[in-house]
């Protein structure tokens, strides 16, 4: 059975809508507001009703809690993806208040496995140092921390490597951002449906 995929970095309902129709489970909006991809939060209600049914990702990073507990208020259905260095507690916080929260770990060796294999997340996206880099990251510890907990891998996957990727590391689901755009923020269908034709030849593996 081929990973759940997550395409994130969406900026157009156009591109939400070509995502969900090649078969995204998850759909990815960065708040951040260093990204080239950002969102701003009013513009997220259209897009996250274009989602459906596909589930709805918000990436923040270090964000005050109140800021976390008023985007899930305004939006009950989305998961939150916390990508900046938010605490055990802030994570602890939030699925208090019912939230489901991802964290995103960057992994340069076995301590650092170590450290965020009991995160409290539902689930860990394993990435590159820098989010929406292109980059990839260590394939070798994803694959050691897909092992004790299911994980999404991100960093640097496209069409081109997908199926190698999850492959070598097992992971629950990938995250895709810049491997399936034309431009930050700007998707490319063709390149969507690319990715996803390749991973569902993973569907008549046995
Ligand atoms: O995508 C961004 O611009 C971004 C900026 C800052 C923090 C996180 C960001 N993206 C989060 C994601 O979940 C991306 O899908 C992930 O980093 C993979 O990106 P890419 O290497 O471009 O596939």
């Amino acid at each position: 059975m081929r990973p759940r995929v997550k395409l994130c970095g969406m900026t157009r309902v156009e591109d939400v809508c070509a995502a969900v129709a090649a078969g995204a489970d998850y759909v990815g909006f960065v708040l951040v507001e260093s990204s080239r991809r950002r969102v701003m939060p009013s513009a997220l209600g259209e897009l996250v009703t274009a989602a459906a049914p596909a589930r709805a990702v918000c990436v923040i990073a270090d964000e005050p809690l109140a800021v976390a507990r008023g985007l899930a208020a305004a939006h009950p259905s989305v998961i939150l993806q916390l990508h900046g260095r938010e605490s055990a507690e802030y994570a602890r916080a939030l699925a208090g208040d019912g939230v489901d929260v991802w964290k995103a770990v960057a992994l340069s060796d076995d301590d650092d496995l170590s450290r965020c294999a009991d995160f409290p997340a539902v689930r860990l996206v394993v990435d590159a140092a820098q989010g929406g880099s292109g980059r990839l990251c260590d394939w070798r510890l994803a694959a050691a921390l897909a092992l004790r907990r299911p994980v999404l891998l991100a960093g640097g996957i496209g069409p081109g490597n997908a199926v190698a990727a999850w492959r070598a590391t097992g992971a629950w689901g990938l995250d895709i951002a810049s491997g399936v755009e034309d431009a930050p923020g700007i998707k490319s269908v063709q390149k969507i449906n690319e990715l996803m034709a390749a991973l569902r030849s993973l569907d008549k593996e046995q």
